[in-house]
């Protein structure tokens, strides 16, 4: 393992709790100035895995480095140099949103006068100035979850730990979060994600680590998974002469295709496409057929249509566990 590593590595790491295995080996690379996605369905390990990343829980064997430094071994250096958001904010609930902040960069040393600095900054950052005299266990929950990435930020680690950010946040909130993952990770910070909303995921990752059953899933298997066979939604302009039915059945003759094969969802049909060159041949046989299409894309993004390829393999081959 490359001691001198800038983002963090993950080698073979297991942790188990009595009988319950929560990580059964985890090795992945998340690098710095990127945004990496840790995707899995619940209970595959993601939070066991960032606590121990984030040097608050001890692996039982394999070797973890943040920016170089193991947390098992170092675990104050560790944490001078990551930033961790927790899916519930916890602590200090009768402090207000900015003595919280203070109080947490006065643990990193800051001076009073620099900690009041930068509490303000960052209230402003996530936008909760307004509520900076208010007690943090009297704000909403995704008042809570802002000050908790403010919190993570303090000290302006190098590596960012994030879990489940966007929960409780409304739409313009989860779009400001995007837009700071991203300046974050334009300034050079490693920023690994957990979140159940993949098409979220989507918008802001640069690389995916895929959990299943506490394993990292293979970047061969990823990428067979991603460039499988996957549905693509395609909408007709609506015409009252007809309905979806017959819509179905001039789109399924255009395709050359069983009308069997073509799905029908509200007011779209779906149609499996193998990869991206069929789907540019099948757009082209309905328009020269003269159906009006209106939309025509994939169904799901690339994260969600691996990751149900993924649990889908998984079922069909038995837990491994
Ligand atoms: N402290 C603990 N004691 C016993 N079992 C635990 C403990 N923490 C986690 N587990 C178990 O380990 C497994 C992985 O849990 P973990 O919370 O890491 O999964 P997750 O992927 O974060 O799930 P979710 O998506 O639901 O948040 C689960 O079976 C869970 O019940």
């Amino acid at each position: 393992m490359d001691a001198g590593g800038a983002g963090i590595e993950a080698v073979q790491v297991k942790r188990a709790f009595g009988a319950v295995t929560a990580v059964a080996d985890v090795t992945f690379t998340a690098e710095p100035g990127r945004v990496t996605g840790l995707v899995g369905p619940n209970g595959s390990g993601k939070t066991t895995l960032l606590l121990m990343l984030a040097s608050l829980l001890r692996p039982d064997d394999g070797q973890v480095r943040i920016a170089g430094v193991d947390p098992v071994a170092d675990p104050a250096g560790a944490r001078r140099l990551l930033g961790w958001m927790p899916d519930s904010l916890g602590a200090w609930p009768s402090l207000t949103a900015r003595e919280v902040l203070i109080a947490t960069a006065q643990l990193y040393d800051l001076s009073r006068v620099d900690a009041r600095e930068r509490a303000d900054r960052l209230l402003d950052l996530v936008d909760l100035t307004a509520l900076a005299g208010s007690a943090a266990r009297v704000l909403s929950r995704g008042q809570k979850q802002r000050l908790a990435l403010a919190r993570a930020l303090v000290h302006e680690p190098r590596v960012l730990l994030l879990d489940e950010p966007a929960s409780g946040l409304d739409p313009q909130a989860r779009i400001a979060l995007r837009v700071l993952l991203r300046r974050l990770a334009d300034e050079g910070c490693t920023i690994l994600i957990s979140s159940h909303v993949l098409s979220e995921l989507e918008e802001v990752v640069d690389d995916a680590v895929f959990l299943l059953d506490g394993r990292t899933v293979g970047r061969d298997r990823v990428a067979a998974a991603t460039t499988r066979v996957r549905p693509w939604r395609v909408r007709v302009a609506a015409d009252a002469s007809h309905g979806a039915g017959s819509d179905r059945e001039s789109v399924a003759a255009a395709l050359g295709r069983a009308s069997g094969d073509v799905g029908v969802d509200r007011r779209d049909l779906l149609v499996p496409f193998a990869d991206e060159s069929a789907a540019v041949a099948g757009l082209r046989a309905l328009v020269g057929a003269g159906i009006p299409i209106v939309e025509f894309a994939p169904a799901v993004g690339d994260l969600e249509h691996a990751f149900l390829d993924l649990r889908g393999d998984a079922a069909a081959e038995g837990s491994p566990e």
